[in-house]
Order: structure tokens, then sequence, then C-alpha cells
């Protein structure tokens, strides 16, 4: 009987259950080398035990991809060492962990790109969305559409990254294709105006896509590649014309890869579970027919009823894992769950990061009180 609580094989990666750990972006690289530190080892390392995967926060492959403040990246020696100290100490406590790679693309300001230069994007279009640079949240400065010419560098940053997270120790890699970033500005047709190859009809949309997918499978093998998307999302001021039509299109054209997982998020972003009216996610999900990892407002009751009902084979947890980082064992009992901080979510220390308490030790402290 496979339940929310029973393991699963994810392509290549052995997992003990099917609850994962979302990519959360938590502004913590403190530092001149875009680097985790001390207290993200501890950070991943108290949700390795309980979660079947972890996914991490994402990161930039390149410093062009970069859009926030204190985000970590995966494009140099130093980085990569700092995420071996990740991974060492995550396998050391039995966890699994994938790397999301990540290039904004538009979502990002001149103050954060190398040289002051402007974001890249397929179009020369500015997003209506807010970033953080470091002191305080300022509009997102105006791209310039990236050159046909520019398109194979990028796809070999991506080929780079993706190796040095296989030299930094992780199980896999995830390739953000969500949430207004690059490869979703390529994919919606209200950020992408594009009238080359990579432009117009759904197959040039998705182009880029396939072409990053094609170099990261060749690094790790696709049984240990995961695919972000969001196509019913509008977070980022990203939207397309027939999402609907796009969702299909990306199923029809994923499901013979043989990826890990496919991670969907199924609505808005951190926001309401809706999606068009002809869309129905359980179909999706049996369109794709590969491991299916359900996101957005999962509670425990909906986790547990979508993966009995075999509409989920994962479910990936953003904010509850911020909170508990044994959330799958406070799950498992029906505990209650640690109420999160939402001042503490970006940016800071190890308040609001590595100081959540855990069940036994909340008993315990019950007990002494
Ligand atoms: C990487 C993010 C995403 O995918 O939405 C992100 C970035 C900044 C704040 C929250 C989330």
């Amino acid at each position: 009987q496979e339940t929310l609580f029973t393991p699963l094989q994810a392509g290549a990666i052995k997992l003990k259950n099917r609850l994962v750990m979302a990519p959360l972006t938590r502004n913590r690289a403190m530092n001149d080398d875009d680097a985790p530190m001390d207290m993200h080892v501890k950070y991943y390392t108290q949700r390795a035990a309980d979660a079947g995967l972890l996914i991490t926060e994402a990161t930039q492959i390149s410093p062009e991809g970069k859009g926030y403040a204190w985000t970590p990246g995966i494009h140099s020696d130093a980085q990569v060492a700092a995420w071996k100290r990740v991974t060492d100490a995550v396998h050391d406590a039995e966890g699994k962990i994938v790397m999301q790679l990540w290039h904004v693309g538009r979502i990002s300001h001149t103050s954060l790109q190398p040289s002051g230069q402007q974001p890249v994007a397929p179009s020369a279009i500015r997003a209506n969305a807010p970033t953080f640079e470091g002191e305080k949240m300022v509009d997102v400065s105006e791209p310039r559409a990236l050159e046909l010419d520019e398109l194979p560098r990028i796809v070999e940053d991506y080929r780079i990254a993706a190796e040095n997270a296989k030299k930094a120790g992780f199980d896999g890699v995830e390739v953000h294709g969500a949430n207004g970033y690059l490869l979703d500005q390529f994919l919606k047709d209200g950020t992408n105006h594009r009238d080359d190859a990579y432009g117009g009809s759904l197959e040039n949309r998705a182009r880029l896509l396939f072409e990053v997918l094609d170099v990261v499978e060749d690094v790790w093998g696709a049984d240990r590649v995961g695919l972000r998307l969001s196509p019913f999302s509008g977070v980022n001021d990203a939207t397309d014309s027939d999402p609907a039509a796009l969702a299909d299109y990306l199923i029809d054209r994923l499901k013979d890869r043989g990826h890990a997982y496919l991670h969907m998020i199924e609505g808005q972003t951190g926001g309401p579970r809706d999606w068009p009216d002809e869309v129905d996610i359980g179909a999706l999900k049996a369109r794709y027919g590969g491991v299916w990892m359900g996101n957005n407002g999962y509670d425990r009751d909906l986790a547990i009823s979508r993966v009995a009902e075999g509409k989920a084979d994962l479910v990936a947890f953003g904010v509850p894992y911020i909170a508990n980082p044994d959330l799958a064992k406070r799950l498992e009992r029906n505990a209650e769950l640690n109420a999160p901080d939402k001042d503490t979510f970006y940016g800071g220390g190890e308040a609001g990061y590595t100081d959540y308490p855990f069940l036994e030790q909340a008993a315990m402290n019950a007990h002494i009180a």
C-alpha cells in the first residue's frame, strides 16, 4: 500500500518517503563568494534525515543568472567546495539532495549584475516585479534581449553548472523552468516576443529548455535530472495566452525523457490551486506517466489523499519545511506544526533558519517547563 510515508524510486534516486523539501530561497549566502556557509550545512542536515528528498534553494549557474541579494551560485571552485560540505553532511544523515539550477533572466537588477550590466531576457520587456538588492526591495531593471549567438553560451553555462553540481556531490539536479525566470520567460508568449527560431511557435519557445535538458542529461543521465514547471502561474509577470496548450505540449515532449521526476507547481506559485477549467491535473500526471512531484498549498490531508489517489507520487512542501525540520515525522504522527515566522523567511542569520524546534525537543521542552 503506497502512502505519503512509503519509499519511492525516482529514476536512479531511492527515496525513503514521498515528502520533498521544495526549493526555498532564503538569501543567506552573505559572503563575497556567493557560497553556502556553516549555517547552510546545519539547515539542510537538520532536514536530511526526515525528508525523502531535499531540493536546494535556487542556485544561479552564472553571475549573470543572479537576481537577488545573497543567493548562492554553482559556477566557482569556492562554491563547489562549500556545497560539498552540505552534501557530505546530508549524506551522513542518510539524506538525498539535488541542486536546483537557476538563471533569473530579467528578474534582476543592474546592481546585482556583473559590471552593472542590464539583465538578459528573450525580449526587452521589463517585468512588473520586485527584487531584493541587499538593503531594500526595488523594481527589476529593464532587460536587454539576448542575441541569437549568445544562446549557445547560456546552454554551456548550464552544462558547466551541472558538472559543478556533480563535483559537489549532489544526487542529481533540478532544472528551474518555472516562476517567470529565464527558461519560463522563453516558454511563455507574454515574455517571449522573439521572431527567430526561439520565439513564436510552442516548439520554438521550448527550444532553449530542451537544449538545456540535453546537456544536463549528458552530464548526469536523465534518471538523475528533474524539471520544475509552472505553466499555470503568472508569478513574476510571466503569463502565457494558452497555459493548457503549453502544459500539454511540454508534457508530451517530456514523458519519454526518463527524468527522475517532473516537479509541477499546481496553480499560482505560493497562491491558489487554480488552473484553466479544461485542465485536469490528474489527467496531466497520467499523460506524463513518470514520477510526478506535486507542489503548491499542500497540507497533511491533501498530501495523503492525492498520493493515495495516485494524483501525486511526491509532494514538495515549502513553508512547512521552513518551520518544521522533522515535517515527515510530524505529519506521520499528525502532530502539531511549528508556526512559520514570515519576518525571517528572507535574509538574516540563524534566527528563523536553523532554530525551529524538533518534535522530541519541543516535547522535552514542554516536559522541562
Ligand atoms: C527562486 C524563487 C522561485 O522559484 O520563486 C524565489 C526567489 C525569491 C523569493 C522567493 C522565491
